[in-house]
């Protein structure tokens, strides 16, 4: 199944072998980018300098990029960047990748290396970034550099955009650049972004690794809860403060878990899919979910991350509250974050999030609010996800099962969704999850072996794009 090159192509593809040196240009390339300490603090507070030195930084590692005539290269909202490759056939409609220069802070506890020196050690390359997500915005320009340098031009136009505040919302970075596209009249065949992997050793009775390919993404609703009461002297406190009172609020929201939505959403394509990879009697219990969906619903609640597939997560981020050891506090505040499962909405989830705390002491201010994204198409048609299932076909030889699948986290794609339909979050590396655990943590790295073929793939995938693609499945009717 899926799509395959029709016989009048391109006579044959550049192949994806590089040279001793171009390997090592290619590492030390993303070295020096996690050395820029391209950090987002908040929204609207990001290390200004260190935005617009990886900006010279790019120019410097990959000249052929910047000067090729059929390459437009604009900044957008001060540090963002925007690549608009002009490809030779204009009946093709075009496409995006996705990734964002920004990381989030790393201060040097409990780190091996330092985490903004990019030292090389037993294989590996340490530091922010290298997986969320320089990896990415290197790997793409990287990928492109070669092409370029064998004298490759694309058929199908593209765009690259490299976001600069993933990770603290994209509203000055994807937002901008989503908003000049459109107006532009720019519609897109698919976008490719971050945000999931080949998952190796998530789900134990599951021999292999898979990749899975994300096709929506969690919604989410940071809600803050207050309560006020009046201040007085410690030593004649009232029955309640504002701060028991906002404690038991937040702790029946913690013990009450949303309700778990297992069987609405993608979930079940990719278990459906997954089935004969699990080892018995597991094979049998998700070849048959129709009658082992309770026992399955309950197994996943079971591990955090794949607890967050099947239900809106609630997390208690932020509690302020108090002044002085002897006040009575006059205010106390709590902030959640809801990670809303696709097939739930914002206001949903405020309903359920009331009726848990019945307590109208407790007052609630929605700070923030986004919507789950609608699923993007998996079928034998939809190109974005064939041709990324073809390129892992091609680069990882040794997977056998590419599944759509959700997103836990959100990512700048989000902000796309005026542009296209299709839009996958895949990033082609193994992920193991002590690996999964230096996303946002500590000792983040990626060894250099999976660097380099995470460039083949995106140097493969650019040539697959420009193949004319037809559905096998539908090649016997012909
Ligand atoms: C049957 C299926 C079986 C197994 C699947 C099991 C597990 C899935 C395992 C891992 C998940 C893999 C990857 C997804 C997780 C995160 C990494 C990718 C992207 C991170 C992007 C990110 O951190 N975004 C921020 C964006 C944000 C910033 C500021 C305010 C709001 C949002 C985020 O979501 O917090
Ligand atoms: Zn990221
Ligand atoms: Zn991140």
């Amino acid at each position: 199944k899926g799509l395959r090159d029709t016989e009048h192509q391109r006579a044959s593809p550049i192949p994806s072998q590089f040279s001793q040196e171009e390997r090592v240009t290619m590492k030390e390339s993303l070295k020096g980018a996690i050395q820029i300490p391209t950090v987002s603090f908040s929204p609207g507070e990001f290390n200004t300098t260190a935005l617009a030195e990886f900006g010279e930084y790019i120019h410097k590692v990959f000249p052929t990029v910047f000067r090729t005539s059929f390459i437009q290269h604009e900044v957008v909202g001060e540090y963002s960047h925007l690549f608009t490759v002009q490809g030779s056939d204009p009946s093709l409609q075009p496409y995006m990748l996705l990734a964002h220069i920004d990381v989030v802070p790393a201060p040097d506890q409990g780190w091996e290396v330092p985490p903004f020196s990019g030292l090389e050690r037993d294989g590996f390359i340490y530091g922010r970034g290298t997986l969320d997500n320089k990896n990415s915005v290197m790997a793409i320009l990287q990928a492109l550099e070669l092409l370029l340098i064998r004298n490759y031009i694309p058929r199908r136009s593209f765009f690259i955009a490299l976001g600069h505040d993933e990770e603290v919302s994209g509203a000055h970075g994807a937002q901008k650049i989503s908003a000049l596209l459109q107006a532009r009249g720019v519609q897109l065949a698919f976008i490719v972004d971050e945000g999931s992997f080949i998952l190796d050793g998530f789900i134990p009775s599951l021999k292999k690794p898979f990749a899975m390919v994300s096709v929506s993404e969690k919604g989410s609703l940071d809600l803050m809860l207050e309560v006020n009461k009046t201040p007085g002297h410690s030593s004649a406190p009232p029955k309640e403060t504002s701060i028991g009172i906002l404690a038991a609020a937040v702790s029946r929201l913690e013990q009450t878990p949303m309700p778990n939505m297992f069987g609405s959403g993608p979930l079940k394509m990719t278990l459906q899919q997954l089935a004969n990879e699990f080892s018995f009697p597991a094979n049998v219990i998700f070849n048959n979910l129709w009658l082992f969906w309770p026992l399955v619903s309950r197994l996943m609640e079971r591990e955090d991350i794949t607890n967050a597939l099947v239900r809106t997560t609630t997390a208690v981020t932020m509690f302020n509250a108090g002044i002085k050891v002897n006040v009575i506090p006059p205010v106390a505040q709590a902030t959640v974050n809801f990670r809303i499962h696709p097939a739930q909405t914002v206001q949903e989830v405020l309903k359920l999030a009331k009726d848990i705390v019945v307590d109208d002491r407790v007052q609630f201010h929605v700070l923030e609010s986004f919507e789950p994204l609608p699923v993007s198409p998996s079928d034998d048609q939809a190109l974005g996800y064939q041709l990324i299932r073809q390129t892992i076909q091609s680069v990882f030889p040794e997977i056998n099962i590419v599944a759509p699948g959700i997103c836990i986290a959100q990512t700048d794609s989000r902000h796309y969704t005026n542009l296209t339909t299709g839009i996958y979050r895949f990033n082609p590396l193994y992920l193991q999850p002590q690996d999964f655990r230096g996303i946002h943590g500590i000792n983040e790295r990626i060894s250099v072996q999976a660097y380099e073929t995470q460039v083949k793939f995106i140097f493969e995938f650019i040539q697959n794009a420009d193949t004319e693609q037809r559905p096998v499945s539908h090649l016997h009717e012909l």
